[in-house]
């Protein structure tokens, strides 16, 4: 599938943008490029990965010619860049809607003006039943995936999503502020201990966006299950695998925070393919018109639940443990 093509990843510098590098860097692709906006970044994997077959490009995804530009001969898009953290959003909700709504509206035009055969989109939990900017930006961002890929040619573009819970230790998450919390002696802040998240590895979400690569028709949208953990065990968890254990210290839930996450409505659940380890969420196929099919409308909602953080596999403090203990960065900590 991937012989002699040309990949690009938005935000390419970023933890995603490495790890597919890890995972596809020496396949039989014909290059991989890395579109983002920050310079140094680009220098420092330039010569941390100093690899011909990786090409570098500037640009912006809210400017459509530097994405357009960098989309020519490009086989696939995986759309990574974004503003993703929930505070910064909630005070530039305009910044999110720019970079994430109208940057991703951007890659998917030019993807389809430039003949990019798949254009997966990565979105995210926070955008079911979105509360905060950055999720209602995101959710924004998949209904504009769902309503483009009604209008472009499948034969030439498919667009499709996924929606992926939190990926543990990326850059700026808790895990890795917990740690310099304890490599300080600080006390571990934690917002609210019976808060839940999905867990889920950086390899994880790179493997749902391959899934989704491959399998997608167009307006699919991807969900990866997952386990999930309360912070309060997450913290607990953390504390117990060093010897110079901080307290914890709880300072209440920030800007635009809800107590659990849902990465599928019950509305999606409806008409959701459960697949082993995935759901496909299909475009809803119905028309505008709605005489049509007004008189036979979703009836099955009632019967189905929202897949969230608080009904999902629940890790205790052990398995967040073993699962920590899996991380490199928790690896390395604990070597020091
Ligand atoms: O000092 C802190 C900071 C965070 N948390 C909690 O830890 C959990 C995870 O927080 P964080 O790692 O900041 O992630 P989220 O705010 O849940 O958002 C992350 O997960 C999303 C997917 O759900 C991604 O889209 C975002 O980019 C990513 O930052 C949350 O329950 C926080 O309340 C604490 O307990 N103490």
């Amino acid at each position: 599938m991937f012989k002699d093509k040309i990949l690009l990843i938005t935000g390419g510098t970023g933890s995603f943008g490495n790890a597919v590098l890890s995972r596809l860097l020496n396949s039989d692709l014909a290059e991989i490029r890395v579109f983002s906006r920050d310079e140094k970044k680009q220098e420092d994997m330039r010569l941390h990965q100093k690899n011909d077959k990786l090409k570098f490009y500037i640009g912006d995804v809210r400017e459509y010619d530097s994405i357009y530009d960098a989309l020519r001969g490009v086989d696939f898009v995986f759309h990574a860049a974004a503003l993703k953290q929930v505070p910064s959003c909630e005070f530039y909700p305009m910044e999110a809607m720019r970079t994430n709504v109208q940057g991703a509206e951007n890659v998917m035009r030019a993807a389809i003006d430039q003949r990019v055969s798949r254009c997966v989109l990565l979105s995210t939990d926070k955008a079911v039943y979105p509360i905060n900017a950055m999720g209602i930006s995101k959710a924004l961002m998949e209904k504009v995936m769902v309503a483009k890929s009604r209008l472009c040619d499948p034969a030439t573009t498919v667009l499709s999503a996924t929606r992926y819970g939190n990926v543990m230790a990326s850059r700026g998450s808790v895990i890795p502020l917990f740690l310099d919390q304890l490599r300080q002696g600080k006390p571990i802040t934690v917002t609210d201990p019976n808060m839940t998240r999905f867990l889920m590895s950086l390899e994880e979400s790179v493997d749902l966006v391959l899934y989704a690569f491959e399998h997608a028709r167009p307006g699919d949208i991807f969900v990866q299950k997952a386990p999930a953990s309360t912070v309060g065990d997450l913290a607990h968890a953390m504390t117990s695998l060093f010897p110079n254990k901080s307290e914890i210290k709880v300072i209440g839930t920030r800007h635009g925070e809800k107590l659990y996450e849902s990465l599928v409505s019950r509305e999606e659940m409806a008409r959701a393919e459960n697949l082993d380890n995935y759901y496909r969420i299909p475009a809803d196929a119905r028309d505008l018109n709605y005489d049509k099919y007004f008189v036979e409308g979703e009836t099955q909602i009632a019967n189905f639940d929202d897949y969230t953080s608080h009904n999902t596999q629940r890790l205790n403090v052990q398995q967040v443990k073993d699962v920590l203990l899996s991380l490199p960065m928790i690896q390395e900590a604990i070597g020091e």
